[in-house]
């Protein structure tokens, strides 16, 4: 933080780092990719950080304007910056100094606006419009969601008639429920008014009233308007829906580098924060030292790594699939939008239940906004709900899974196998109806969990499909037999989405067979992000059998001793995502762990202790004095 603080580093937290299992430094390059990759992002964040353009000291005391002011003048500045060190838009550089000053940034449409170009735009329409974007001579929105709609896209209601003299779309808004609402960075428009968070972000309104967009301006990748109004569709239905698929998956690191950072704080902060004795003659513990504050934060770091895995793996997928997809070949968009639809849902409930997790970790000063807790919160809550809302999406991850299972049951044989797409070829693997663990240690065998997770996930795909074929049998038509086995479906899509989560992390670690002291640390984490998992879903384990109650205990047992591992290696763990204090933008969570000086250095900066509040003259003070004079 720069500040006299930064100088001499807590012993609590100091002490924690002396016993190094493993090479932190070596983490942090797995996890950027690479040293090269670090040195770059520290590079970059150096830079960023010599600035005090873009200092976050003051975000916590500013209104929704100042808010939204100073994130379009850090986007201004960062700009500028870019231009002078020669960082392309789609640049490493620029993907760092997004990661270290995220969420105070403007203009953070204008990536999903270029996703939506370069995914639905003709090959002459990039070439034409990415790079004036890229130089911000076009600030560009998603203006999709409406008053009225925001999930069915198909009861959209803006209308686009084509002009044939004038080869114009007249774009018009002809109801009060068609006006777009929530687009960010937009004719008639307006602020939608206060939201819970994402102060620096103006979510609008646009009302259109016949505006005249030339011909030239559609995306036309999938579908063109010649001049004389012919419409050529050059995909399927779900081509022009490419670019949310892009973007929920392109949105899962930065939803997951919120819960890291809550991580940091709340762990780091629970070593510096002693409460209460663990045993009468002893001084205060550190609160990670209770049990129950291990259970509450160290499945969440778990989680942290184990998204970040998961995210890596998904964008290799749409890396590998997307290029095929704009030549037309859509063989891979079902699986690839089942997964960024599910996952987005998944890992965006999962950090936002966790962010909140470890602000109430910290107690009261986790109810601090100094902490940096309760934005993160906010932050990484809208994840649910915006680019797709969660349920909505859980529900196409399940309509993908009763399709697959569906499949299984007309035709089955070797073709199928092949056939079946990668992510749920478990549905015709050869089940195991128990678990063999026979004692604790065994569920420390990713094959042994994976294999649990996926004999559940399988279980409630296949329960889902029996449950909408008995009710269409006594007489429900298909869409009243769907709607009836929604909840089901909900379980067996969240269900798969562990499984594939578990299933990539395990792969990730068989990579790092070079590596075996962060292979070992990691490992402890796979297997207690996979273990947390059953044990709060105990109930799908138990249901036919699979596991026994004794089992069950047996899990138990090698979880609480996961607990104790993991709780050795905890601050390590949080320094291995480099994240700088500055970042982190938190009086609990720096790197130096002096807490209380720094929450009582930044109270300070509170205007209510720069300026006194009209209240005391108007109010106060008649007040004290009309009891005074009864006296
Ligand atoms: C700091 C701040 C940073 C903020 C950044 C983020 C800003 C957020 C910006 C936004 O929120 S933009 C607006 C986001 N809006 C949405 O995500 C809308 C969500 N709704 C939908 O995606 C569709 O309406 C929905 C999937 C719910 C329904 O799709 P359909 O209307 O086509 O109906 P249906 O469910 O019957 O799907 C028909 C077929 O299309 C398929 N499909 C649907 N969506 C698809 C898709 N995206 N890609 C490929 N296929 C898709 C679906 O699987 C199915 O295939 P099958 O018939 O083979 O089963
Ligand atoms: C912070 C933020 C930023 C946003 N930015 C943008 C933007 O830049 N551009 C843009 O176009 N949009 C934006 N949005 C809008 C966002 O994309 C929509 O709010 C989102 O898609 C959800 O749609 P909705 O609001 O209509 O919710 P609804 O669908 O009305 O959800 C309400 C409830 O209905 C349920 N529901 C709806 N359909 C079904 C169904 N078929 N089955 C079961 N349950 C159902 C949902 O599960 C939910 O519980 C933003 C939203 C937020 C919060």
């Amino acid at each position: 933080m720069g500040d006299t603080w930064s100088r001499q580093v807590h012993p609590d937290i100091e002490s924690e780092r002396y016993k190094q299992t493993f090479d932190v430094e070596r983490l942090t390059n797995i996890l950027d990719g690479g040293a090269q990759d670090t040195a770059l992002r520290r590079k970059v964040e150096s830079i960023i950080h010599s600035d005090p353009e873009f200092s976050l000291k003051d975000n916590y005391f500013l209104t929704q304007s100042e808010c939204y002011e100073a994130a379009v003048e850090k986007k201004f500045h960062l700009q500028m910056l870019a231009q002078r060190q020669g960082w392309a838009e789609d640049s490493r550089e620029a993907y760092y100094a997004y990661r270290t000053l995220s969420g105070s940034l403007g203009f953070s449409l204008q990536h999903i606006f270029l996703k939506a170009l370069r995914s639905l735009g003709s090959e002459e329409q990039i070439a034409k419009w990415v790079p004036v974007c890229n130089k911000f001579q076009i600030i560009g929105t998603y203006a999709q969601t409406e008053l009225g709609h925001g999930t069915y896209l198909q009861g959209l209601e803006t209308e686009a008639t084509y002009d044939a003299a004038t080869q114009e779309f007249v774009v018009h808004s002809p109801t009060m429920t068609a006006i777009k609402w929530w687009p960010g960075d937009r004719i008639t428009v307006g602020d939608i008014g206060p939201k819970m968070g994402l102060d620096h972000v103006d979510n609008g309104f646009l009302q259109l009233d016949h505006v005249r967009v030339p011909r030239e301006n559609m995306l036309s990748r999938f579908a063109q308007v010649l001049p004389d109004g012919t419409y050529i569709k050059l995909g399927t239905a779900q081509s022009n829906y490419l670019s949310m698929v892009v973007t929920r998956v392109e949105l899962l690191p930065g939803i997951t580098a919120e819960l890291q950072k809550a991580c940091v704080i709340a762990i780091r902060y629970s070593i510096i924060r002693h409460q209460s004795r663990l045993r009468p003659s002893e001084p205060e513990a550190k609160i990670l030292d209770y049990q129950t504050q291990q259970q509450k934060l160290l499945p969440q770091l778990a989680t942290a790594y184990a998204f970040h895995f998961l995210a890596r793996s998904l964008l290799e997928f749409l890396h590998d699939s997307h290029d095929a997809i704009l030549d037309r070949d859509f063989s891979l968009l079902p699986e690839l939008h089942a997964l960024s639809a599910g996952l987005k849902a998944m890992v965006s409930d999962f950090c936002t239940y966790g962010a909140e997790l470890c602000r109430r970790a910290c107690g009261g000063h986790g109810y601090s906004k100094l902490s940096g807790l309760p934005s993160l919160v906010t932050k990484v809550t809208a994840s649910c709900t915006f680019e797709g809302e969660n349920t909505v999406l859980y529900l196409q991850m399940a309509r993908f899974l009763v399709k697959s299972y569906q499949r299984t049951q007309v035709s089955l044989g070797p073709t199928l196998q092949r056939s079946l797409p990668q992510s749920v070829a478990y549905l015709t693997a050869p089940d195991l109806a128990r678990c063999p663990a026979q004692r604790a240690a065994d569920f420390f065998h990713p094959e042994l969990y994976t294999t649990a997770w996926a004999h559940v996930a399988a279980r409630l795909t296949k329960d889902s499909v029996h449950h909408i074929q008995t009710l269409m049998r006594s007489g429900a038509d298909e869409h009243e037999a769907w709607n009836r086995t929604t909840v089901i479906h909900l379980q067996a899509a969240k269900a798969h989405c562990y499984y594939v989560t578990v299933k990539s992390f395990t792969e990730a670690l068989e990579k790092l067979e070079s590596e075996p002291a962060v292979r070992q640390v990691l490992r402890r984490l796979c297997d207690l992000y996979a273990l947390h998992g059953i044990l709060t879903n105990t109930g799908d384990f138990l249901h036919d059998g699979f596991l026994s109650g004794a089992q069950v205990d047996m899990a138990r047992t090698a979880y609480l001793d996961l607990l104790l591992l993991v709780r050795k290696d905890a601050i390590l763990l949080t320094d291995a995502f480099d994240f700088t204090d500055q970042c982190l933008n938190s009086a609990l969570g720096c790197y130096d762990g002096n807490v209380y000086e720094r929450l009582f250095d930044w109270a300070q900066k509170s205007p209510s202790n720069t300026q006194e509040n009209p209240a005391y003259e108007k109010y106060i003070r008649p007040l004290l004095q009309s009891c005074r004079s009864k006296l």
